[in-house]
């Protein structure tokens, strides 16, 4: 793993809510990068007994310095830009999220691309990539590539095919692409190929289905929503 960006540390606290907003996602940021790297030691790690014993207690009293207020479930984080944009504690894109690798999303001529290199935080066979991590990365993608054509919606059937074990410590390419919509329903196509080795091979791939809710059942899915638009009308 890189060094990470360097970031200011600290907010003024006497800049424009912008920036304000961006100090808080570069501390999100930053803070993020540091935990990825600390699970992934210690996934790694062939400490002794004691040495363990010494991290852990280090790791709990840091814990105790982020138990102030918490975000309610469901309630989406002012640094998100929900449901489009980036989402700082998505397990897979989130800069925040020290479960994410995290991949990073760019637009294709028809569709999404992610591009990520996994290690052993995400180890499935030794050496390889978790299946369960292929389809986290993919469902994301692919329920990603649903808002970006306009349509978005939640996955309802996701199947996979494992072609070739994926190697971990290797860039990875992510694809996804809406084939087509039958009323509220959007079919997705998803594949997961190296970026070095044999780039043209499919390693995974998959079809989904997503649904989107009608207006009850977003409303009532998710109440975070109607507080975010009401909080981007304010401005
Ligand atoms: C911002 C991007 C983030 C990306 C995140 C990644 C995506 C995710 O992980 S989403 C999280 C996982 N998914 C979920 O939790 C969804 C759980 N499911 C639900 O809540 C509901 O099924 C919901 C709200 C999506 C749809 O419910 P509802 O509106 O009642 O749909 P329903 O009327 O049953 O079905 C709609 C259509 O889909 C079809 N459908 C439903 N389930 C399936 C299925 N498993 N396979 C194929 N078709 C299905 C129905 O047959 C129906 O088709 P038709 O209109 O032709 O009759």
């Amino acid at each position: 793993m890189s060094d990470g960006p360097r970031f200011p540390r600290t907010g003024t606290g006497t800049g424009t809510g912008t920036e304000e907003l961006e100090h808080q996602k570069a501390a999100i940021t930053r803070l993020g990068h540091e935990l990825r790297a600390l699970v992934e030691a210690t996934v790694r790690t062939d400490a002794s007994p004691d040495t363990l014993h010494r991290v852990a207690d280090g790791v709990r009293t840091v814990t105790g310095r982020l138990t102030g207020r918490r975000r309610a479930r469901g309630e989406i984080p002012e640094v998100d830009e929900f449901p489009a944009g980036p989402r700082f504690y998505s397990p897979v894109t989130g800069a925040g999220s020290p479960l994410a690798p995290p991949m990073r999303v760019m637009a294709a001529d028809d569709g999404l691309i992610g591009e990520c290199t996994l290690a052993g935080t995400h180890e499935g066979p030794p050496g390889y990539v978790h299946g369960g991590v292929s389809a986290m990365l993919l469902d994301e993608l692919m329920g990603r590539a649903c808002a970006a054509a306009g349509t978005p919606g939640l996955t309802v059937s996701l199947q996979m095919r494992y072609h070739r074990p994926v190697l971990l410590e290797t860039p990875l390419r992510i694809i996804a692409r809406v084939t087509g919509t039958d009323g509220r329903k959007i079919f997705v196509n998803g594949s997961i190929t190296s970026r070095t080795a044999a780039p043209d091979a499919s390693l995974v791939t998959a079809e989904g289905v997503f649904v989107t809710p009608d207006p009850d059942s977003t409303r009532a899915l998710f109440p975070g929503l109607q507080r975010v638009m009401a909080r981007e009308l304010r401005g």
